[in-house]
């Protein structure tokens, strides 16, 4: 089968090959976007649904004019809608760009679906982009459904995002842009091999397919068994739940006779359901343990900053954390929950990221080993690493920032799973060289603080 026809399958099967339908194609300008419009404009009149190209300019690159002004020709040249969008660089933020120009693109093409009528919208994702989404995922490590990796269609606002190139590998689209004779742009930025992705792209993915040249069809395979197997179990988990469950708490005693390898699964899906947070199963390990152990007079575990599960005759409740914000005793410690804000002083709220939020954010480098972080008052001892490879202590940053005696001890810490400082809240962060193999960049974000007399640095 060709590209051509495999690709048309392809639509064939996403129901978009019909004239009375309207998709959104997201093109960069990249060879694989413009594979995709060219792939599109092939699909004859008859069952060719409208096109409408959409173009972001991040204003980030020279050439991004020159790559707009091509598009606009292009498009008039074939007869295709075309909208483009500007990110001005007055909005481009200081740190976290790469996920801030995402989410514009994506605002963007939700946008565009919603003024022209568009069921969805098409980006030209193919089967490299899969595979570092895999091994980007398989470093991080957490649990087995964030394992997915990049959806051949989902849900996308009022319709849905298609990725019909998913299956093709790089070198099928290069190889028909050459024969197609197209006109593409290189992305100048794929050549920094500071980027965790691009190092994956030019030096893992190419080791990997030299030991199995079938390495890409691997994983898509294996993406589609996940599917598969992950779908299975959340039917099997549904059933479980629904013995265990009563007016939406859990019966301890129910829940204990379930087969052994069940009872974490229902456990997470249940405090997914009540919670709308997935809490990955090593994380669940002790809570789990307490469920099946605890004896008659436990009534509380606190599952995080924001949820308790409290126990009333062997039924089990999850219920939000009091409000009142003490504070923490120096041996106590608040495990962070990522993604999530939390509240660690009663002026000081902050959070973990994967998107970088609006406030006042830091990227940071996140190694799996690094898991689980706490939230903790500082200790004498503490110290921060610093880009000349040395040290500086707690105490000293505080002194030197003039942080008042009243105040200093309240002074909040984030560490890692070893204990070691990984930022001085509301003052200093601790250098961590960025982009190491395996790491991920997170936000380290604060708002909200009024320390009054302190005088906040970071
Ligand atoms: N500036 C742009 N304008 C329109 N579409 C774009 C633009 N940049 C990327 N896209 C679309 O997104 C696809 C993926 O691009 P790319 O791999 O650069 O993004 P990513 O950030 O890695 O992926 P994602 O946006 O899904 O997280 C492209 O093939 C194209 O369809």
């Amino acid at each position: 089968m060709t590209l051509i026809q495999q690709f048309n399958r392809e639509l064939a099967s996403q129901k978009l090959l019909s004239p009375a339908k309207t998709i959104v194609v997201a093109v960069s300008t990249g060879v694989d976007s413009m594979v995709l419009l060219d792939l599109l404009l092939q699909v004859s009149v008859q069952q060719r649904p409208h096109l409408v190209v959409a173009h972001v300019n991040h204003h980030l690159r020279a050439q991004s004019a020159k790559e707009a002004k091509f598009l606009v020709r292009y498009c008039q040249e074939h007869a295709v809608t075309l909208k483009l969008a500007d990110w001005l660089v007055t909005d481009h933020p200081q740190t976290g760009i790469e996920a801030a120009g995402r989410q514009f693109r994506y605002d963007f093409f939700a946008k565009v679906m919603a003024t022209t009528d568009a069921t969805a919208v098409l980006t030209a994702h193919h089967a490299n982009d899969q595979a570092e989404t895999y091994l980007m995922k398989l470093a991080r490590g957490g649990d087995l459904a964030q394992l997915r990796g990049i959806q051949t269609s989902r849900e996308f606002h009022n319709g849905r995002l298609v990725r019909p190139l998913l299956t093709f590998s790089k070198a099928q689209l290069r190889r028909y842009a050459t024969e197609r004779q197209l006109t593409f742009y290189e992305d100048v930025t794929n050549q920094d091999i500071t980027l965790t992705r691009n190092r994956l792209r030019q030096r893992v993915v190419p080791e990997l397919m030299q030991v199995n040249p079938e390495f890409l069809a691997h994983v898509t395979d294996y993406e589609q068994q996940l599917t598969t197997l992950l779908a299975a179990k959340a039917q099997m988990v549904a059933s479980l739940l629904a013995t265990v469950v009563v007016r939406q708490q859990l019966d301890q005693q129910q829940w204990v006779k379930l087969p052994s390898k069940w009872r974490l699964a229902v456990l997470q899906a249940w405090l997914q359901e009540r919670t709308q947070l997935l809490m990955s199963a090593t994380k669940l390990g002790p809570t789990s343990h307490w469920v099946g152990h605890s004896p008659a007079t436990a009534t509380h575990l606190q599952l995080n900053g924001t949820f308790e599960l409290v126990k009333v005759a062997g039924m089990l409740d999850v219920v939000p954390v009091k409000k009142r914000v003490k504070k923490l005793r120096p041996s106590e410690k608040i495990m962070v929950d990522l993604n999530q804000w939390q509240k660690i002083l009663p002026t000081q709220i902050v959070g973990i990221f994967n998107t970088a939020p609006t406030v006042e954010n830091q990227p940071f480098s996140l190694l799996p080993s690094d898991q689980p972080l706490y939230w903790r008052r500082w200790q004498p001892g503490d110290q921060l690493q610093l880009k000349n490879g040395g040290h500086q202590t707690v105490r000293r940053i505080l002194i030197d920032q003039k942080v008042p005696q009243a105040v200093r001890s309240d002074v909040q810490v984030l560490v890692n799973a070893h204990g070691t400082v990984l930022w001085l809240v509301g003052h200093k962060f601790s250098y961590r060289k960025p982009n190491t193999v395996g790491s991920q960049t997170v936000f380290l974000a604060l708002k909200h603080t009024e320390l009054k007399g302190v005088h906040l640095k970071r």
